[in-house]
């Protein structure tokens, strides 16, 4: 049995990203860059109007009421760049080009017009509203560096570098396998005698979706040695990462790790001394990742928050350490003396501060639904009160 820090220590040397592939720029959301981005062009591509009004040359607003025929209109998406000959004005709107010649834009709050005349009734003030041509970026521009997460955000400035496919680190999928002769799909447990409604994996898969992964598929398996045998070897052949869920202690149908065994199981480590999730495994067989949770369902979810999602956010590019970001925290009540085993408390935040739940059972289900973090205690620790810091991350 391995400590929490060298668990997942372990776990980091194998979140490395897959491969890239590429992506219409549409389906790159919440995916990680692979290449760095360059811009096809400059932005603007012209000189452009930042505000609607009207282009003037400078000379030609000597004295006020200055009155200047307009001689053209420029809407954004004009193709040409217009002259502006002097003594004149030209209309123009936000995005639109600047006429050759013209110095600044008046925005048209203070102009007023006389038919085809624009009248200009007071000194501008100090703004040009001019963006000249390439002032966000220019052509070949580096936009985006690899390894960006492509945020909302950055989905605008990847969009604007004018290309139609981004190459991205492709996604770890995912097969996830729950065991146990009593699993029932929701919806049927309680027609099926002796069943219980097989809640885990439906954590599992949201929780991998948010951390950047594909979930392939969920899939119930009874504890049939034969048919674990063949699920496990498919799911192998259909994933990046196989999450197997149940039989991971020592009782007599127990086969998560012995149905991939015969596909040369290596394990990586086989038990974590925490509280709980103590039997979580991790291990490679077929040149795929196989990672055991416990199956009681607060165990199963408290661990693979803690390894899981590392994992498939450093598979999909992401960092994984932020992740595993544990941050100090005041406690709002008490908490009891900590074990042997490093302890992660279910906590919820009140007022700034956090509190450990009542219900600290592992196979609460009902209890993980007001969960906000974890609260994590180091073997041996003493007991805290109210008012002390605890370490928390986010659950
Ligand atoms: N003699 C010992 N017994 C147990 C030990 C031990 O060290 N010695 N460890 C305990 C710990 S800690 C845990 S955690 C559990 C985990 O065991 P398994 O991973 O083998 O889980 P199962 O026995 O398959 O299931 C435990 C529990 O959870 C329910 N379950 C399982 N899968 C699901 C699911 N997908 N959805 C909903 N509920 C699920 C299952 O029905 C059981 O009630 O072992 C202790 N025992
Ligand atoms: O992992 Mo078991 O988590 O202590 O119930």
């Amino acid at each position: 049995m391995i400590d929490f820090d060298s668990a997942v220590a372990l776990v980091l040397t194998e979140a490395r990203p897959l491969p890239c592939e590429t992506v219409a720029l549409g389906a790159a959301a919440d995916r990680v860059l692979a290449v760095d981005l360059r811009a096809r062009g400059d932005a603007p591509r012209a000189a452009v109007s930042a505000m609607d009004g009207y282009a003037v040359r400078d000379v030609d607003l000597g004295t006020f009421p200055a009155r200047l025929p307009i001689t053209t209109v420029a809407f954004a998406g004009r193709a040409d760049v217009p002259v502006l000959p002097g003594g004149t004005c030209a209309r123009v709107f936000t995005g639109g080009p600047v006429p050759h010649g013209a110095d600044r834009i008046v925005v048209q709050e203070i102009v007023g017009r006389d038919g085809d005349m624009a009248v200009f009734e007071v000194t501008p003030g100090p703004g040009k509203h001019i963006r000249a041509s390439g002032s966000d970026f220019r052509a070949g521009d580096t936009l985006l560096r690899a390894g960006t997460a492509l945020g909302f955000r950055a989905m605008v400035t990847a969009a604007a570098a004018d290309v139609t496919t981004l190459s991205v680190v492709r996604r770890p999928r995912i097969v996830i396998l729950g065991t146990g002769d009593e699993l029932a799909e929701p919806g049927q447990a309680l027609e099926t005698p002796g069943s219980i409604p097989e809640s885990v994996s439906f954590g599992v898969a949201a929780l991998a979706r948010q951390c950047g992964g594909e979930v392939v598929d969920r899939r119930r398996l009874t504890d049939t040695p034969e048919l674990l045998g063949a699920a496990a070897r498919r799911a192998l052949d259909e994933a990046d990462l196989v999450v197997v869920t149940g039989g991971a202690s020592v009782g007599e149908k127990d086969y998560a790790r012995s149905m991939f065994t015969p596909l040369g199981l290596e394990m990586i480590f086989s038990k974590v001394a925490i509280k709980p999730g103590k039997p979580v495994w991790f291990g490679r067989a077929g040149g795929k990742l196989v990672l055991g949770l416990p199956g009681n369902p607060t165990s199963a979810l408290v661990t693979a928050r803690l390894f899981m999602a590392p994992l498939v956010a450093g598979l999909a590019g992401r960092d994984p350490s932020a992740l595993l970001s544990w941050r100090d925290m005041t406690l709002t009540a008490p908490l009891k003396p900590c074990g042997d085993r490093e302890t992660f408390e279910r906590g919820r935040l009140v007022g700034g501060g956090v509190a450990p739940l009542s219900v600290q059972d592992s196979a609460t289900q009902m209890a993980l639904a007001t969960a906000d973090v974890l609260i994590r205690r180091r073997p041996g620790a003493t007991a805290l009160d109210a008012g002390d810091t605890a370490l928390v991350l986010d659950f």
